[in-house]
Formats: structure tokens, C-alpha cells, sequence
């Protein structure tokens, strides 16, 4: 098999998109709150909602780095962003799951997400998808890349330039390839399995407005940026 290197400009890319990334994290962790205490599910819907509206600004923020975007049709760029916040949101959410834990801790965060309010009938979706990027053991380079690539999704809606989103998610991916089998020589597939992972991504997050609204409690409050984002309200 011949020697897989990257190319001087792929790796400057990748370092410019894992700073970005590790830059812009989410301020305070939700996974130690919800380790120290079982909120209500009032309270974890406000969490929810804090959490969501700050992830969106840091991915705003994320995504001005992502070389090439801001050269991208003004409107195409708020359709990018809009079209893959919640995406993001799961990815971000399982990616913190997944993290190496103290022994048992993990144990306590699943209880506390399935107590937290959010209908049952997501529960397993939701879980089987964060299990199965814990299974990936993804390095954090990979995960930034994979947030830029499920960003730079050509078929969003209203995106009205397909092709400069193509080649943009195109460099990525290329990116990605290349990182994948360095990272991973013994799994042929990985690659492939990680871009499986994106499809899961996207019918979780068919669910999102109905797990949102159907939080088990009563009249949902959301910030005007939410109701912007999501479809809910
Ligand atoms: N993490 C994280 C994160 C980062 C940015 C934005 C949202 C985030 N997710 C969150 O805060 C929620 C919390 C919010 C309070 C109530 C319990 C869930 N969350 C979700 C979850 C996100 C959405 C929807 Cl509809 C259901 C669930 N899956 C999580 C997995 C984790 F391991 C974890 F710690 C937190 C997680």
C-alpha cells in the first residue's frame, strides 16, 4: 500500500480547523453539572436551552475559521449554519459522552439524561448514536473536521451555490480521509464508518423539534435565537 501523506496545505488546514475548534469550546461543562445533581426536568430544559444558545454563537464562531466559508454567498452561509446547528448540538453532546470518564461516571450521566425529561421514546436513538461514536475513539482532530464537514453540507436547504459548498466539504473530506488512515492504520474502513455516522446524526435530528416540545413538562420556553433555529414555537 503506498505511503499516505498529507500535503503541507492539508495539514495547515487541519491545524487552523482543531485550533478553531479546541477555541471555541462551550464555556462551562454540562456534563459536570449534571454529574454533581439530578435537576428537574424544568430545570434541565433551561440547561438545555442555555447550552443550545451558547453552542450556537460558539459555532458561528467555529465556522468563520473554517477556511473558504466566509468566501462563500452571504445567504448560503446562513443556510449552512441554520441547516446544521442541531446536528452539531448531537455530535457536540455525544462527543462529551463519550469522553474518558472516572469509573461509573458515565453510568450516573446516562441516568441523568434519561431523567432529565426528554420523552422515552428517543432514549434509545439517542444512546445507541452516542455509543457509537464512543466506539470510534475519535482524536479531537477528527471531531473538529467532522463538525466542519457536517457544516459544509452541500444538499442543505435553500442552499442556492451547491458547487462551492461541494469543494469546500470536498477538501475536507479529503482532509479527513487522510487523517483517518493515519490514525487508524488497522481499520481499513474507518473512514467509512465514521461518514456512516452522519447519516445517524441527521435522523436523530429529525427528532429534535418532538423531543423539544414533548420534554415532559409544561409550556416550553425557548430564547428568540432557538425559536430562529429550531423549528419549534
Ligand atoms: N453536552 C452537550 C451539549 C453541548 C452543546 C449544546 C447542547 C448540549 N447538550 C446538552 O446540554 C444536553 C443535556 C441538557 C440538560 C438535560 C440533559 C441533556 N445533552 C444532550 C441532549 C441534547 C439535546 C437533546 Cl434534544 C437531548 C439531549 N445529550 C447529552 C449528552 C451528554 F453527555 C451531556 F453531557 C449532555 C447532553
Amino acid at each position: 500500500r503506498e505511503k499516505v501523506e498529507m500535503t503541507k496545505e492539508q495539514r495547515a488546514l487541519m491545524k487552523a480547523i482543531v485550533d478553531a475548534y479546541n477555541r471555541h469550546q462551550i464555556p462551562q461543562d454540562v456534563a459536570k453539572k449534571l454529574l454533581q445533581e439530578q435537576y428537574s426536568a424544568e430545570e434541565n430544559f433551561l440547561l438545555l436551552t442555555e447550552m443550545a444558545t451558547s453552542q450556537v454563537q460558539v459555532l458561528v464562531e467555529f465556522t468563520k475559521n473554517i477556511p473558504g466559508f466566509l468566501s462563500l454567498d452571504r445567504e448560503d452561509q446562513i443556510a449552512l449554519l441554520k441547516g446544521s446547528t442541531v446536528e452539531a448540538m448531537f455530535l457536540r453532546s455525544a462527543q462529551v459522552f463519550s469522553r474518558k470518564m472516572p469509573n461509573g461516571h458515565t453510568v450516573v450521566l446516562e441516568e441523568r439524561i434519561r431523567k432529565s425529561g426528554i420523552p422515552d421514546e428517543f432514549m434509545t436513538p439517542m444512546f445507541n448514536f452516542y455509543k457509537s461514536i464512543g466506539e470510534l475513539h475519535m482524536v479531537q482532530e477528527e471531531q473538529a473536521i467532522l463538525t466542519a464537514i457536517t457544516i459544509l453540507m452541500p444538499d442543505r436547504p435553500y442552499v442556492k451555490d451547491h458547487q462551492a459548498v461541494e469543494r469546500l466539504q470536498e477538501t475536507m473530506l479529503n482532509v479527513l480521509r487522510k487523517l483517518c488512515v493515519l490514525q487508524h492504520p488497522q481499520e481499513q474502513q474507518y473512514f467509512a464508518r465514521l461518514l456512516g455516522r452522519l447519516t445517524e446524526l441527521r435522523t436523530l435530528s429529525h427528532y429534535h423539534a418532538e423531543m423539544l416540545t414533548s420534554w415532559k413538562m409544561n409550556d416550553h420556553k425557548f430564547t428568540p435565537l432557538l425559536c430562529e433555529i429550531w423549528d419549534v414555537q
